[in-house]
């Protein structure tokens, strides 16, 4: 430490040696706030994500920013004299789900690493340098935070729910996150922009406070105004090398297939998940023909990325569907359209666990006697 704190004396050639014990605070509040910071985020990456380098990189920043926490920055601290501690924002106190913690606080780490960054080249020569390198790390870890919680929800998630229009929109996709769905799509088709966008940007907040992923149907641009966790495109939409420029890797692009020509070129092109259907013939895309449960078992052979059947689907053909091999369905009607969809919504997670656990203890069990 004794290198890192030569420093020091810079600040009395400058003549400014009573700034000194603010700027030891300065530092030694900001170090703290970055380590908290990470502590939080870390936490989250080990126990929530279960990964391993998020994790790591998240300790390996924190070791660093220890080593820079020199006595003498500690001594200087003057927890009762500083007016700061009882400053709150009232977003402080607010999150709305994990997505908004980890916002927040990687935020908040960023923050800090910036006055370290500003203070620090008053007390070191290469503590600039160094808080301006750990800064980019963390929107870095950032990015890779928001990509790796998307991609693991949605590879969880064996229900969607693609919205219709609806007099009571909220209120039914409330009752459905209720009963354990995880991801929506917006699909408005008649709505002009504006309230588009304020439906989308309530549904996203909605969804965001139920841990849940919130996907825009056809609009790039929408799902970037209101910080969308992806977008749907449909064949006749923009093409996924354009969305991705748009949208950045961290964000989750689907794409409608109705036969595997469609489906190869879908996943070749960087989708991160695909539809497949019309399944059955349905009202809600009229004069789509039904691609059939022919393609739902091709889909099963050959996806190599998560996909979810789609047209026509409800309580009562659900099992037919997936006895073709699909893990993963998506409808309209069958949740908007019924009365009780909190209730279906059970209904459906609860078929689609119950033949999950039924295949997994056949492939066991193949195992065991091979
Ligand atoms: C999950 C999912 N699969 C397919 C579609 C259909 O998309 P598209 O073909 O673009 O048709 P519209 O929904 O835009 O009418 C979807 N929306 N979601
Ligand atoms: C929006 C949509 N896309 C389809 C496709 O095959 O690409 S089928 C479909 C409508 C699904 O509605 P419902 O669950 O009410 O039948
Ligand atoms: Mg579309």
């Amino acid at each position: 430490m004794a290198e890192k704190n030569s420093g020091l004396a810079r600040v009395s050639d400058l003549g400014t040696l009573q700034l000194q014990p603010a700027l030891c605070r300065i530092l030694d509040a900001n170090l703290d706030r970055a380590r908290e910071g990470l502590r939080i985020i870390e936490e989250w990456c080990r126990f929530g994500l279960q990964s391993s380098p998020l994790a790591n990189e998240c300790k390996s920043m924190r070791q660093e920013l220890a080593s820079w926490h020199a006595p003498e920055l500690r001594a200087a601290r003057n927890t009762p004299g500083d007016p700061g501690t009882d400053l709150s924002h009232p977003q402080e106190e607010e999150r709305s789900g994990i997505e908004s913690l980890l916002q927040a606080n990687c935020c908040r780490v960023e923050e800090a690493l910036r006055v370290l960054e500003e203070y620090g080249k008053l007390y070191h020569p290469d503590m600039g340098a160094v808080f301006k390198q750990m800064r980019y790390r963390v929107y870095t870890l950032e990015s890779n935070l928001m990509a790796y919680r998307r991609r693991q929800l949605l590879d969880q998630s064996p229900l969607y729910l693609v919205t219709s229009q609806n007099d009571k929109l909220f209120a039914v996709v409330e009752a459905a996150l209720e009963g354990g769905l995880t991801l929506v799509q917006y699909r408005d088709k008649n709505t002009d922009d504006g309230e588009r966008l304020r439906n989308a940007e309530q549904l996203r907040q909605i969804c965001h406070h139920y841990g849940a992923l919130f996907i825009m149907n056809d609009r790039v641009d929408l799902a970037l105004a209101v910080d969308a966790d992806g977008v749907h495109l449909g064949q006749q939409d923009m093409p996924t090398a354009f969305a991705r420029q748009l949208l950045g890797p961290q964000r989750l692009i689907g794409r409608s297939t109705t036969n595997p020509e469609e489906m190869q070129r879908a996943i070749a092109e960087g989708a991160d998940y695909i539809g497949v259907g019309p399944v059955y013939e349905t009202p809600t895309k009229p004069g789509k023909a039904p691609a059939g449960l022919a393609y739902i078992r091709y889909a099963a052979e050959h996806s190599s990325v998560p996909w979810f059947a789609i047209g026509g689907i409800d309580m009562h053909n659900l099992t037919d569907v997936l006895d073709c091999g699909a893990e993963r369905v998506a409808v309209v009607r069958g949740i908007m359209d019924v009365e009780q969809p909190t209730l279906v919504t059970q209904y459906f997670l609860s078929q689609m666990n119950r033949i999950q656990t039924l295949k997994a203890v056949e492939q066991r069990n193949v195992q065991s006697h091979a």
